[in-house]
């Protein structure tokens, strides 16, 4: 790759020679081999630069970083590569990921998804919907990476939007089977941390903002502010009118193509008359080219609007309403996102991800509207985020559920009981014989559903999918439906010894 070529595209100028061309560019020395750019991250733990050395044995032919005085050792050291010191490595990660994955030119469409809650359904929702209309979509996020077909076996090292080396590298994947588009979970920690920095959206999706990751942005404002810069680097906007916290200022300085969604009659895509079944939920939508009557495979107001986000999304991808509303039958939730489980016992089991306060209050709604007897509810304090949020969870449940159950997820180094006794915080009277707590979430469910008779619900919420669980600083495999197989299984077991 010459110098000026690289001086151009990341800044700086190239100390030492031009490298050759650069096959691949990682962040973690580990992941080094012949031809990789490394580019060196500081991280919580350690400092990318400590790991030059180990990333040139492995193959490394440029190294990037921010330290002057350790890249001008190296430089020295090593007179055969490349090096350069960079503003921002992860602007540079960025960059240098965009254009050493660009080996294919076949148009991508872009979409981002941001929000504190629905991105994943709302990416899900965007996916099934473009991939019914034929227009082969690729997801990424939480859910996992998806091309149009199925779930694919790229790494995901971060739970939602990966660093930008994996993610220009699924882009150039999708590109090189010629599809059409591609659905980005876009957190807030991601924009942040510029992993999406050189990608231009050709739609961004805002969803809500609520109270979440502040252990991460340190407030409010610097949260939303992280999420308003998506909006920065796309073409066309869909924005939730309801949300008080941030649509005003999407609105206010978005320079392209803007739609609104929501229940407020300035709505470009308008809801009105929500009603719910056991099979759906039916709504009329309100839009400048008519009034449509819909029902759709989803359950929960939320859920609705996380619909109307996707078809507006669609919309602004050019296809018609009418073509849209044609293909909603084959819309499709990701796993554990107001999932019911049946045929396992004489009561329901909902499954949902809601770890935040307004999700849960959300779902517990939505639940409601399902006729039962008694409701028995699971809620999680999360050892690894913000402890602020534990004691609302708590407020948001207290009176809504007939029984309660207080767990931990991604405890981390946290020490379990003191997850907990934060949750407990929240509830008036944390001693009244309907709360209950387990330490371990597997322990929590099993008590739940021994809690339940005939034709009462049983809500398990948190974060019970993505496959893992992480304990102190371990990712240890959990699998939400195993446990509760589990338990009717030892159920089985027992009834038939006894
Ligand atoms: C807590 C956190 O932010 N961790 C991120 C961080 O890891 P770290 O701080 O532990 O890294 P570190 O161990 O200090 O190492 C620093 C650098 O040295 C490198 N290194 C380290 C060791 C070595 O031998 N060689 C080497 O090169 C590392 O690869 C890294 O680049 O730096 C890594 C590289 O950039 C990230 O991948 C990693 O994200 C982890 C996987 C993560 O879980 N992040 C979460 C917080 C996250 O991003 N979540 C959001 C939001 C999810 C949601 O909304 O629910 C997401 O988008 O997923
Ligand atoms: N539009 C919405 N408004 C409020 N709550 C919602 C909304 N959509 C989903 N939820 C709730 O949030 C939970 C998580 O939904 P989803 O996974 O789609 O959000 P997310 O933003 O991707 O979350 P995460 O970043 O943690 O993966 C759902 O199970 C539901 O309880």
């Amino acid at each position: 790759m010459k110098k000026n070529d690289l001086n151009l595209l990341l800044g700086s100028e190239v100390i030492g020679p031009s490298p050759p061309p650069i096959s691949s560019v990682v962040y973690d020395s580990r992941e080094a081999e012949s031809g990789s750019a490394f580019v060196c991250l500081t991280g919580e733990n350690q400092d990318g630069h400590a790991f030059i050395e180990q990333a040139i044995h492995k193959g490394a032919v440029f190294i990037a970083g921010t330290n002057k005085e350790i890249i001008h050792t190296y430089s020295s050291r090593y007179p055969s590569t490349s090096f350069m010191i960079v503003q921002d490595s992860r602007l540079a990660l960025a960059k240098l990921s965009s254009h050493v994955y660009s080996m294919y030119d076949h148009p991508l469409y872009k979409v981002g998804v941001t929000g504190t809650n629905g991105k994943t359904t709302v990416t899900s929702f965007i996916y099934s919907l473009l991939n019914a209309l034929q227009f082969q979509t690729g997801s990424i996020g939480t859910a996992g990476i998806w091309d149009d077909q199925e779930k694919t076996d790229f790494k995901q090292t971060v739970p939602t939007t990966p660093e930008a080396p994996e993610l220009h590298k699924v882009m150039q994947h999708f590109r090189k089977k010629e599809m059409k588009a591609v659905v980005i979970e876009s957190t807030s920690i991601a924009i942040e941390q510029k992993r999406l920095a050189s990608i231009n959206f050709d739609v961004a999706v805002h969803t809500n903002l609520t109270p979440e990751h502040l252990e991460f942005h340190g407030s409010m404002e610097a949260y939303k502010q992280a999420k308003l810069k998506l909006f920065d680097q796309s073409d066309r906007a869909v924005v939730n009118i309801d949300d008080p916290l941030m649509a005003c200022d999407i609105i206010k300085n978005f320079k392209g193509h803007l739609v609104t969604y929501g229940s407020h009659e300035m709505a470009d895509f308008q809801v009105t008359d929500v009603q719910s079944s056991i099979d759906g939920t039916s709504f009329v939508l309100h839009t400048s080219r008519g009034t449509f009557s819909i029902k759709a495979p989803v359950y929960g107001e939320y859920n609705v609007h996380n619909l109307l986000a996707a078809i507006a999304a669609c919309h602004q991808l050019g296809f018609s309403i009418q073509t849209i509303l044609s293909v909603l039958s084959a819309i499709k939730s990701p796993e554990g996102r107001f999932q019911r489980i049946e045929n396992l016992a004489p009561y329901q089991i909902v499954l949902d991800y809601a770890h935040t306060p307004d999700a849960l209050g959300n779902v517990l709604q939505a639940v409601k509207k399902i006729p039962h007897q008694r409701l028995i509810v699971m809620i999680t304090g999360i050892g690894l985020r913000d402890p602020n949020k534990r004691p609302l969870m708590a407020e948001v449940v207290e009176g809504e559920a007939d029984e309660v159950v207080v767990s931990v997820d991604q405890p981390g180094f946290a020490n379990r009981q003191e997850v907990i006794d934060d949750v407990l915080q929240g509830f008036e009277d944390p001693l009244a014989p309907c709360i209950h707590s387990k330490l371990h979430r597997e322990e929590a469910i099993h008590h739940a559903l021994s809690l339940a008779q005939p034709d009462d619900i049983v809500l398990l919420t948190g974060i019970g999918f993505g496959g893992y669980q992480i304990i102190e600083d371990q990712k240890v495999p959990y699998s939400e439906l195993n446990v509760i197989d589990h338990y009717f299984e030892t159920k089985k077991t027992y009834k038939q010894t006894v």
